[in-house]
């Protein structure tokens, strides 16, 4: 059984051979099912693009508070804009996270049909008014779907599925890119507050790139604390609860929290969840006699929608139409 975060040549499956395909499906199958965490390399995003990502949130957040606000997730019914420090609290029995964040989701324009339906999840991303902002991030969100996808290519050949299984779950997903900023300790942390409190995360796979300052710790299956390992010019990926549940547990999602960082931190997160109207239900090679399936089909839209009313049960009873993306 491996403990520590694998690091994964994407190469040989984005070059599109068998062979390749087989060589990094198991490795990733691997990684899935024993860590739930692992770093990929040569998975094809240019680093000027990232680079860009990170000056734009760090100019954005360098921002007033008026201009942050203005752009508020409050005024948002579909999970899009600014979250202020302090909005959130990932683990519930602690104070609440010490982080700000914007959230992009899937950009899709005012009069496109399921936005004028006010279909679940489907909605207007808000800008803020920096000149190159917008494409930057639309660039990025592109590629880090791209990437997501061929992952599942990955994923779905590891567990004897044709490898083009979830292409048609993830081509409208509820994917966020989620800008993350988290101050500097010491600041006002209050005994037992995080950066990121503990939790999985909802979707199907996450891609996280950080500035390199540490701050990311990965609860092993064992219980003892990782700090995440800095791959320069890699991302790191985790499986989410969604993935969990399609694969009937045998890809498991890893706890993992933020600790306040000794300097300022930037994060860039994408979310892969799946279309919302995907058909979440155990898949065949997934469920054996020895492993029957766990749980009931349930579509994507309404099992992101189950984990939020969870998450913010205790902030809006009733309310909160949709999530912020843990
Ligand atoms: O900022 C990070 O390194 C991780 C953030 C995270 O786990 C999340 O937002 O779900
Ligand atoms: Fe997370």
């Amino acid at each position: 059984m491996t403990t520590d975060i694998p690091v994964i040549d994407l190469a040989p499956l984005r070059r599109g051979g068998a062979a390749g395909l087989k060589t990094v499906a198991r490795q990733l199958g691997q990684a899935c099912r024993e860590v739930g965490f692992f770093a990929v390399t040569g998975h094809g995003i240019d680093s000027d693009l990232t680079g860009r990502v990170f000056a734009a949130s760090r100019d954005f957040f360098a921002r007033s508070a008026a201009e942050k606000t203005a752009l508020s997730i409050t005024g948002s019914p579909h999970n899009r804009g600014y979250v202020g420090i302090g909005a959130e609290t990932l683990d519930t029995t602690r104070p609440s996270d010490l982080k700000e964040a914007f959230n992009i989701g899937l950009d899709l324009p005012a009069d496109h049909p399921e936005v004028v339906a006010g279909r679940p999840f489907r909605g207007v991303n808000l800008w803020p008014g920096i000149p190159g902002w917008r494409e930057a991030m639309l660039a990025y969100f592109d590629a880090a779907w791209r990437l997501g996808r061929q992952l599942h290519r990955g994923f779905a050949s590891d567990l004897g599925l044709d490898p083009d299984h979830f292409e048609s779950r993830l081509d409208a997903p509820m994917a966020i890119l989620r800008l993350l900023h988290y101050p500097p300790r010491p600041g006002q942390v209050a005994p037992g507050q995080m950066g990121a409190g503990t939790h999985t995360d909802y979707g199907n796979v996450t891609i996280l790139a950080t500035d390199g300052v540490a701050g990311l710790q990965v609860r092993r299956r064992d219980g003892v604390w990782l700090d995440a390992p800095a791959v320069d010019g890699g991302f790191l990926c985790n499986i989410g609860d969604c993935l969990m549940r399609w694969t009937n547990d045998v890809y498991v999602s890893t706890p993992h929290r933020v600790q306040p960082p000794e300097r300022e931190r930037f994060s860039v997160v994408f979310f892969l969840d799946p279309n919302p109207d995907a058909r979440v239900e155990s898949l065949p090679g997934c469920v054996t006699p020895d492993r029957p399936a766990r749980y009931p089909p349930v579509l994507g839209a309404d099992y992101l929608q189950s984990r939020l009313d969870a998450t913010y049960a205790h902030l809006a009873p009733r309310g909160r139409a949709e999530p912020s993306s843990a």
